[in-house]
């Protein structure tokens, strides 16, 4: 169940958008500075961000971007959120909440139901009412159609055994999503 998180306060001037392809140098900065010892992100070339760059929403403040987020659809009904990182001396300002709430903003338009994540951060999901879970959240059906993905975050939510090494630690966290009400109104479940 979605939950209500604190904005920023009026006085920083953040602005959370779509992400372009002249952004993507700032994200490759924003994924390296946390996908190196101890890897918090998976690493990923240039080519796959400019790849994936309709992915991605950054956070923007005073015209420099300060931090970055992905929604990555897995299925109908499920996507992942990825890549979610704020520059080290922008972080505990609400940045990171407000990445988020825009890609669960995405997935609700997008007509998806559940939103997986794999993280460290597990009180910071939670807030947005993410809760761990065991296992893979699909149909035997559906996990042997996701197993023709070439992408190496579906073979983490696979947890198939090569990519193992690169989730060790890490908690698999599942939202559910209430699909806005049909006066437009998004009523949040608590
Ligand atoms: C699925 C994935 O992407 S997993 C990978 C997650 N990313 C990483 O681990 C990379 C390294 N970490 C980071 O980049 C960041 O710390 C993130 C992305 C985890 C969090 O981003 P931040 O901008 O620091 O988070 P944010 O400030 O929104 O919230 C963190 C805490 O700051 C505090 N905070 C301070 N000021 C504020 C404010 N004005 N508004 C909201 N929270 C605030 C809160 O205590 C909040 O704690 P809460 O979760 O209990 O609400």
């Amino acid at each position: 169940m979605e939950q209500v998180v604190s904005p920023v306060p009026a006085d920083r001037a953040l602005a959370v958008r779509r992400a372009r392809t002249t952004d993507v140098p700032t994200i490759r900065r924003l994924v390296d500075a946390y996908s190196g010892d101890g890897p918090r992100l998976l690493r990923k070339a240039t080519v796959t961000l400019y790849e994936d760059v309709q992915e991605f929403w950054v956070a923007e403040c005073d015209g420099q971007v300060v931090g970055c987020g992905a929604l990555h659809v897995l299925w109908e009904d499920l996507a992942e959120i990825r890549t979610v990182a704020v520059d080290a001396e922008r972080r505990g300002l609400g940045i990171g909440h407000r990445i988020v709430e825009a890609l669960l903003a995405t997935a609700r338009e997008l007509g998806l139901r559940r939103v997986f994540c794999l993280t460290f951060e597990v009180d910071f999901f939670a807030r947005h009412g993410f809760v761990p879970l065991n296992g893979t959240p699909v149909s035997p059906e559906v996990y042997a159609e996701l197993l023709a993905s070439y992408d190496e975050g579906v073979a983490e939510f696979l947890e198939l055994e090569h990519v193992k090494p690169n989730t060790l630690g890490n908690t698999r966290m599942l939202l559910h999503l209430r699909p806005p009400s049909d006066d437009g109104v998004d009523r949040r479940e608590r």
